[in-house]
């Protein structure tokens, strides 16, 4: 069964939202003036304090200090650290050398060669996705259909409707998304549930049973 996360959390409705619909991860987007998900360092380490513990937080940086991501990490606030921005291999290797927590690097999916790159990422997990963000848009599936290089969560304007037809034509090892969660910007309970329902309904579904798909 693929992983879900819920990204671009921002208040305490939203954690209660989370913790009823239950996705394995959940995102803050943390010190991005330019987003309107974005929260403060201190905002997040507010709302974690209410996050259920079986769910991962994953703070999403954009080109933000190493060390201060890395201060996040240690200190639990968040477990995963994905870098939206133009991190480059030298400043994910020195993110490594300051924590043990596991690494995520979004890469913009235009075309094969940016798969190319992605293979090659020193980061622990890869994020493919449409472009900056956040954006609700999806880019061309196509040029992930028959690509094994390793895992990847996809991203990019996924949603209930879409996202049978990711898992069934290009086995994403996790299933991330945000504006399809939201009404007038802000996340909607039942609209998170249905996405969580969606991808969990999968593992008894007929063509999982059938086909006994493997996520590598
Ligand atoms: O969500 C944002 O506003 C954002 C801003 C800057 C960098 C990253 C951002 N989001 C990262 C995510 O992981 C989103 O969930 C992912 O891009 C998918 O978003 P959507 O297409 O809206 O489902």
């Amino acid at each position: 069964m693929p992983k879900i996360k819920i990204c671009g959390l921002s208040c305490p409705e939203d954690i209660t939202y989370i913790n009823e619909a239950k996705p394995d991860y959940c995102g803050f987007i943390i010190d991005v003036p330019k987003s309107r998900r974005n929260v403060s360092v201190s905002k997040v380490r507010e709302l974690v304090q209410n996050l259920e513990s079986q769910i991962c937080p994953v703070g999403v940086f954009v080109n933000k200090d190493c060390g201060e991501v890395a201060q996040l990490l240690n200190e639990g606030t968040i477990q995963i650290a994905q870098l939206h921005g133009q991190e480059d291999e030298a400043y994910i290797k020195k993110l490594k050398s300051l924590t043990d927590h596991p690494v995520m690097k979004a890469f913009s999916i235009q075309e094969k060669k940016d798969l190319d790159a992605a293979a090659a990422s020193s980061a622990d997990l890869i994020l493919l996705d449409h472009g900056k963000g956040g954006t609700g848009e999806t880019f061309d599936w196509s040029l992930l259909e028959g690509w094994t290089k390793r895992p990847y969560f996809l991203a990019g304007g996924l949603n209930p409707e879409n996202i049978p037809e990711a898992i069934q034509r290009i086995h994403p090892w996790g299933i991330d998304l945000s504006s399809a969660v939201e009404i007038d910007g802000k996340k909607d309970r039942e609209k998170i549930l249905q996405a969580v329902k969606t991808v969990r309904n999968f593992e008894s579904s007929k063509y999982f049973s059938k086909n006994k798909i493997i996520y590598k």
